[in-house]
This record gives C-alpha cells, sequence and structure tokens, in this order.
C-alpha cells in the first residue's frame, strides 16, 4: 500500500497493474477487498457513508470482502436466506442464518484475512420482507482479530485453485449491527423502520455488474499470458523433422502449432479492445446511473453478463489449447500455465454462472426483438437485430472488414430471430410464460454468443478504422483482425451457412483465407507476443521466458523440487523396503514348500 503511495499510483487500474506484478503466482488475498468492498462502498453507501468508510479501506484501517452467496443459494439472489430484521428499539438489524442452507458459503477471504464484510441479506422491516440489502458487518475484532461473538467463521477447505484466497463459510446467530450500516444510497430504512424504496431494485446489483466488467480485462490478461508462454516455447522447441533428413523443425513452422496458436494470439488483441470498450460503455452509463439517469442500465447488464460469460469461456478454452500445445511441459507447474488455467476459470462460476449471465442477455436480446419488430427505435449495438436477412454475403477474395461486420451482423440476427420464434411458438402452443422461455433458452445461449461474438468483431474493426496507428502496425493488426473474424467463421461455418447466406466459392475464399493468414502472421508472431510486456517475474515460466532458455531453467526448476532435498525419501525405509522385505521372505517360504 504505500509503495504504491510512493510510486503515485493514484488510478485503481494502476494499483490492479501493480498488485498483479506483486503478487503473479497466487491471486493477492486483498483482491477483494480493493476490487468488491471498498469500490462498493463508494457507489453504494450514502456520501456520508462512503465519507466514514472509504477511506479505511483504502488505508487498510478496514479490511473487507462481498459476502452473497450461501450454501443452497449463489445464482438465485431473490432466494438469498440470511436475514436482517431492523429493531426500531435498539436501532440495529439484527443478523441470522435461519437454516444450514443460509450459511454465507464461498465469499472470498472471509475465512482468516478480513475484519469486515458486505453482506447480502434479506432486509426485514415492520413485519415485511423488503428483498436483498447490502450491510457492513465486522466479523473480527480490530484489536486481536478474534471472531466477534455470535458468528461463526471458517475456511471452506480446498479448491481447484484461487490458493491466495481464504474462502470461506460465515453464520449468524441473531447477530447485531447500527442500523446505519446498511448502505442506504438508493434504499433506505429510517428510524421509525420506515423502508424508502430504491428507483430501481436492481441498483442493489451494482457492484456484481463492475466487477463482471473487471473480468473481461481478466480474460484478456489470462489468455494473452498462456499465449506468450505457448508462443515463445514454440519458437524455442525443435520436435521432428518438417523435411526429410532435414534438422528438427521449429514447431511453431508446423500448420496445426500456427491453426492453434495464432487465432488465440488474435483473440487477446481482440479481448483487449473489447475490455477497453466495455470499461467506456460501463464508465459512461454507470455515471448516468449515479446521477440517476437508469435508462441505459438494462443494457449495461446485459452487455456486461454476455461479454463476461463470453470472454470467461473462449479465455479458458484457449488456456488449455496453449497448455496442450507446450506438449509435457506445459503439463508441469514450470510452464506456468496450469495455475493461469486454475486462477481464471473460476470465473466461468464465480459473479455470475456463465449460463445465467448468457440468459440474462438473452432475455435482454427477446425484448429488444419484439421492440424492433414493431419498428421501435434499439440502442446502436442492437440495431442489427432488424438486418435484413434475405440478403446474401458479398464477401470477396479479400475477406473486407465490411463483409466480415456484416456476416457477424446477419448470423446473429438470424439466431436471435430463430430462438425468438421458438419461444413465440411454444406460446402460440399454449405454454405458460414461463415455460416457452425455458424450452427456448438453448437456442438463445447460441444466439447471445453470437451476439457477442459480434461486439467484438465490430470493436475490433471501429478501432482500426478509427484510431490513428502507424500503416506498419495498421497492417499486422489488421492481419489479426481479419484472423479473428474469418477464424471465427470457419469453426461455426454451420451457423453462419445455415440460411445459404454464404454460397459455396464464399467458403472456400474463406477456408483459403485463414491458412493464408497463418502465413503472413508467422514471421510477427514473437513480436506480438512480446508486445504485451509480461515480465518474467510474472509469467512466472520457464517455457515463456524472454531470453528462450527454456531447458537451463527446467532442470534448474526439477532440481529445486522439495523431493530432491534427500536422495533416499522416507518412504522407502517406512514401506518399500518393508514391502520388499516381505516379498523375499514369502519367496523363501515358497522356495521351502
Ligand atoms: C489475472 C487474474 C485472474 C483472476 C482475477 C481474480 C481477481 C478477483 C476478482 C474476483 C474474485 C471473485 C469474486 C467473486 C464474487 C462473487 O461471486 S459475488 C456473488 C456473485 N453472484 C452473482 O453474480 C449472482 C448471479 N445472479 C444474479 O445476478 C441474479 O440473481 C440474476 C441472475 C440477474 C437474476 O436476478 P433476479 O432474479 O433478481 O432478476 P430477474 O427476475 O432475472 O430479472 C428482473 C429484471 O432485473 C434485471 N436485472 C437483473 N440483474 C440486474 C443488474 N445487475 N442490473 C440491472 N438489471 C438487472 C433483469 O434484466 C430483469 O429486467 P427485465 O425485467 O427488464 O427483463
Ligand atoms: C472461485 C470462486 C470465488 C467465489 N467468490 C465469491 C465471493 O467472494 N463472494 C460470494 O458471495 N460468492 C463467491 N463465489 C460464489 C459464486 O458467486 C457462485 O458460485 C456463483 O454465483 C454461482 O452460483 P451457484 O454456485 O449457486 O451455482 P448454481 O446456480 O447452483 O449453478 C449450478 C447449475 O445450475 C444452472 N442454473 C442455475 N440457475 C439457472 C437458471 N435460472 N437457468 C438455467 N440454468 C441455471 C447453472 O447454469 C449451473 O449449470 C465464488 C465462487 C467461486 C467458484
Amino acid at each position: 500500500m504505500d509503495r504504491m503511495e510512493e510510486l503515485g499510483f493514484r488510478s485503481e487500474t494502476d494499483r490492479q497493474i501493480f498488485r498483479e506484478a506483486a503478487a503473479p503466482v497466487e491471486l493477492s488475498p486483498f483482491g477483494l477487498h480493493s476490487g468488491m468492498f471498498v469500490p462498493t462502498l463508494e457507489r453504494q453507501g450514502t456520501p456520508e457513508q462512503s465519507r466514514k468508510w472509504v477511506p479505511l479501506g483504502k488505508s487498510f484501517k478496514m479490511i473487507g470482502t462481498y459476502a452473497q452467496t450461501e450454501l443452497g443459494h449463489g445464482t438465485f439472489i431473490r432466494g438469498l436466506e440470511t436475514t436482517a430484521t431492523f429493531d426500531p428499539e435498539t436501532q440495529e438489524f439484527i443478523l441470522d442464518s435461519p437454516t444450514l442452507s443460509s450459511i454465507k458459503y464461498w465469499p472470498g477471504n472471509v475465512a482468516k484475512t478480513v475484519n469486515h464484510c458486505l453482506v447480502m441479506a434479506q432486509l426485514y422491516t415492520q413485519g415485511k420482507c423488503h428483498g436483498t440489502h447490502l450491510f457492513l458487518v465486522q466479523v473480527r475484532n480490530m484489536e486481536d482479530h478474534t471472531i466477534m461473538p455470535g458468528l461463526e467463521i471458517g475456511d471452506i477447505g480446498p479448491k481447484l485453485g484461487f490458493d491466495g484466497v481464504d474462502n470461506g463459510f460465515m453464520r449468524f446467530n441473531k447477530y447485531r449491527i447500527p442500523r446505519m450500516n446498511m448502505l442506504m444510497r438508493y434504499a433506505k430504512v429510517l428510524e421509525n423502520g420506515d423502508y424508502i424504496k430504491p428507483k430501481n431494485a436492481k441498483l442493489t446489483y451494482g457492484a456484481m455488474v463492475m466487477i463482471r466488467v473487471f473480468i473481461v480485462m481478466d480474460a484478456f490478461k489470462t489468455l494473452s499470458r498462456a499465449a506468450v508462454i505457448a508462443v515463445r516455447y514454440s519458437a524455442v522447441r525443435r520436435q521432428s523433422e518438417l523435411r526429410p533428413g532435414g534438422e528438427e523443425a521449429q514447431v511453431m513452422d508446423y500448420q496445426t502449432q500456427q491453426y492453434k496458436l495464432f487465432p488465440l494470439l488474435a483473440t487477446s488483441y481482440a479481448f483487449l479492445l473489447a475490455a477497453e470498450g466495455m470499461s467506456q460503455i460501463y464508465a459512461k452509463i454507470s455515471s448516468d446511473i449515479e446521477r440517476g439517469n437508469l435508462e441505459d442500465m438494462p443494457q449495461l447488464h446485459a452487455l456486461a453478463c454476455g461479454l463476461k460469460a463470453f470472454c470467461t469461456w473462449v479465455a479458458c478454452e484457449g488456456i488449455e489449447v496453449c497448455r496442450m500445445s507446450c506438449g509435457g511441459h506445459g503439463y508441469s507447474h514450470a510452464s506456468g500455465i496450469p495455475k493461469i488455467y486454475a486462477n481464471i476459470v473460476g470465473a466461468c462460476t464465480y459473479e455470475g454462472e456463465n449460463t445465467v449471465m448468457m440468459l440474462q442477455t438473452a432475455r435482454y436480446l427477446s425484448k429488444c426483438y419484439i421492440r424492433g419488430q414493431r419498428g421501435e427505435s434499439l440502442p446502436e449495438l442492437i440495431q442489427y437485430l432488424t438486418t435484413d436477412l434475405n440478403v446474401k454475403s458479398t464477401l470477396g477474395e479479400d475477406c473486407s472488414f465490411e463483409s466480415l461486420v456484416a456476416a457477424y451482423s446477419h448470423r446473429a440476427a438470424r439466431m436471435v430471430a430463430v430462438a425468438c420464434k421458438l419461444q413465440q411458438t411454444n406460446k402460440k402452443k399454449g405454454m405458460a410464460g414461463h415455460d416457452a422461455w425455458n424450452k427456448s433458452t438453448v437456442p438463445f445461449i447460441a444466439a447471445t454468443k453470437a451476439h457477442c461474438h459480434l461486439f467484438i468483431v465490430r470493436n475490433f474493426v471501429t478501432i482500426l478504422s478509427q484510431k490513428k496507428i502507424d500503416p506498419a502496425t495498421h497492417n499486422v493488426l489488421s492481419q489479426l483482425c481479419t484472423l479473428y473474424a474469418v477464424y471465427g467463421i470457419v469453426e461455426n461455418m454451420g451457423e453462419f451457412m445455415q440460411d445459404g447466406y454464404f454460397n459455396q466459392d464464399q467458403v472456400s475464399i474463406l477456408n483459403r483465407k485463414v491458412l493464408a493468414l497463418l502465413e503472413d502472421i508467422r514471421p510477427n508472431a514473437v513480436a506480438l507476443v512480446d508486445a504485451f510486456d509480461y515480465p518474467d517475474h510474472l509469467l512466472q515460466s520457464c517455457l515463456g521466458r524472454y531470453d528462450g532458455q527454456v531447458y537451463e531453467a527446467l532442470y534448474e526448476y526439477s532440481k529445486s523440487s522439495p523431493l530432491n532435498n534427500t536422495d533416499i525419501h522416507s518412504s522407502y525405509y517406512n514401506y518399500i523396503r518393508p514391502m520388499m522385505q516381505k516379498r523375499s521372505e514369502s519367496k523363501n517360504i515358497s522356495a521351502k514348500l
């Protein structure tokens, strides 16, 4: 903290980059404090509450986390069971875990690290439930860090990853907090217990929207790090003969290796630009919301949900491809890739399970489709829904940006229409609304993925057409953008061709183009990963070292394995030798028989 002050890091982005550089392998146990707890106090507290608590949080005098998920509920927030009941006599809220399933379970750093939590609980006042609200709760003694009376707190045990985060459980037993510990920027409980409701009940969900936006950048960071390691290693690793009798080839010269890695390199650049675009949209709309203009809140929610789900799914699949493209050494922690995967794959679940998030976006698309069919105006990002689906592609040998964006618009518009028509058909068959919805959610998920894919392609093209970039760089970035878009079509050709949008010749053009682009990008592949400028300290990888000294690094890494501290391990004396002695005795016995 002091070091960041010394270095003059003021913006949260700079601070986050510094924290990651300082703790590259394990996630910081203060990630949730800085990334969720403090920003939520700023955005969901009244000005007075923010003035009181935010400085304490920023100076780490108060260390907190976000405690919402319970044993029985994570996705369905309205089903959370923790209660906060207002007691007007004492001006306090009484927090309680009334059932086993209501125990808070998963909140990061709650087990051993934090002394405060933002707790999401069902608010009761004057005998009536007003839904979930956030409460600031002190959970440990500020003098000796002991657990406050009335609370049971512990660690949930080993996980797939996230080893630097002590995810815990927390149980309330009629635990009292002051009335003013309810975050009251949007909703309030007055001294007499009267409830003042917010302009929109979902304003309380604002912290989750913010983190989903951050997670799009995390998807870029993790995928690009894995790509750096795999591409650099592919330049160093020589294996097998490409030319009979010739020297062993750099594995990066195999077309299959290029087809594995170069689209992921292009995806990394696409996700970086998408994350920046998403952040700009979030900054604009969240500031409108803070000024009371909630008009674009549904659009922000839908975009954040969709991109968070789409980018984490693609990033995790891509990181696994990077790992496997490094052969056996990729499976070792020496590569650094298993840790990257283990730390980000949870993002497909936390901050909104990806399928559920995609369905939130799908719900928004369904409503926009109906508005579009009525001729109503639509937000710019959604206007493609009114695309004329009878139009065919004009794609030519050049695979122009315009023809590629048109293809993605057509695909998404067609798939949203298919899902919406199924939903409408279900209703006409007499299904209730919720059944008509549920029985069309599989095509809605596919349509929403196409919607997100369009956003990322269009965003990439827009930035290349708007930003002033020197010609040489623009040329390479254009190759990456074209590869990202063409590869996405080739890999999902059925969705693009189902209505005959492309003809056979155009399909052949696309299949040729994706292979040609691999050759175009090959000379710049290492430079394109070096451009991310990740220091070796951050990558923590013997395979992805900047100096390429892979085998020397692997040898040193292996020698440092704790198993090598002694030549003969105690298991020999405890198990192996007794077993062998027993075997030899039994053999003597059988020989005598
Ligand atoms: C390089 C390093 C890599 C690793 C980096 C790690 C760094 C550390 C970062 C993070 C660590 C992990 C921390 C994790 C924390 C958590 O997981 S906190 C808990 C998160 N939990 C969730 O996200 C729960 C998901 N569920 C929900 O959000 C909601 O339940 C719901 C699915 C949205 C449904 O809500 P609800 O049932 O109340 O609403 P609906 O009936 O579906 O919809 C009603 C209308 O409300 C609109 N709506 C819903 N949510 C929002 C919102 N957030 N904003 C705006 N509007 C919203 C919805 O669209 C409906 O509108 P409509 O009626 O017009 O259609
Ligand atoms: C690494 C990690 C860190 C976490 N950190 C925190 C934290 O700091 N604070 C916190 O409060 N929580 C935290 N969580 C919990 C996390 O927010 C929840 O696990 C997440 O919201 C998913 O909810 P769930 O576990 O109830 O999954 P469920 O919703 O039970 O998912 C199970 C299955 O049900 C499906 N499903 C559920 N609802 C629907 C639906 N409506 N339609 C279709 N399918 C559906 C899902 O798609 C999924 O396939 C963390 C979780 C992880 C893994």
